[in-house]
């Protein structure tokens, strides 16, 4: 089986939580897009669905394959939202953020009722960190909220380069008009302490640690899909 094969069959997985009727948020990324291209073909079957989709990408490909579309203002409550991750530990902590709609995916998530992570087996970490932690940053005082940041993180025993990510050679923008600094701090022990932390520096938008949002992961492998559920 392939990469995209397990991306695949991890959405077939997460499709069969989705009833009729039910409020979706529609995640961001190459497995979320397997999971809407399969959502979509069950609308086309008569399925109804709402969806909130975490990206302007998202949206795109939905309109484009006709699953229907709210904004989260209209649907302020969500049943279920089905998303990937950069990485995932056993107590479905996650990375989000690398393919940079993370404020927009955590808003949404924190606004379902379940949330559901959609994965391959190379997501899957003992202890967060290997994958470079995206920060979504106010473009106003960069330099200040990075030396923040530094700061923050050396109080907890983290250090590494800052990047910035870059769109060509212009920063990468997200959705919001912010910009995104990629983290290189290594293993994270403390991934709730970092997050509570990072949140705090004014010029933080939002960062890519999401803490007790996932109730299941499912992790496609060679051999097909398993779910996760937290440890504790
Ligand atoms: O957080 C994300 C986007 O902001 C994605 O869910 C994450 O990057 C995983 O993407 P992919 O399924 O392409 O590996």
């Amino acid at each position: 089986m392939d990469a995209r094969e397990m991306k695949i069959k991890a959405a077939e997985a997460a499709l069969a939580h989705v009833e009729d009727g039910m409020r979706l948020g529609i995640g961001t990324g190459s497995t979320a897009e397997e999971f809407v291209r399969l959502l979509a073909e069950r609308v086309a079957d008569g399925l109804k669905v709402e969806g909130v989709p975490t990206s302007e990408r998202t949206a795109r490909l939905c309109v484009e394959l006709g699953v229907p579309l709210k904004s989260l203002d209209e649907l302020p409550e969500l049943d279920l939202t089905v998303d990937g991750a950069d990485e995932v530990d056993g107590s479905l902590r996650l990375i989000k953020g690398g393919g940079g709609a993370l404020l927009r995916e955590k808003i949404v998530a924190a606004a379902s009722a379940r949330m559901i992570v959609i994965a391959d087996e190379s997501k899957v970490v003992d202890t967060l960190g290997a994958f470079k932690l995206p920060i979504e940053v106010n473009p106003f005082g960069l330099v200040a909220t990075r030396i923040a940041i530094e700061k923050t993180a050396a109080r907890l025993g983290l250090s590494g380069p800052l990047e910035l990510r870059m769109a060509g050679r212009d920063p990468f923008t997200t959705d919001g008009g912010h910009y995104i600094l990629d983290a290189s701090f290594g293993r994270i022990p403390d991934a709730d302490a970092l997050a509570g932390s990072l949140n705090f520096i004014p010029g933080v938008v939002e960062n890519g640690l999401f803490i007790n949002m996932a109730s299941l992961a499912i992790i496609a492998g060679p051999a097909g899909a398993r779910t996760l559920t937290a440890k504790d």
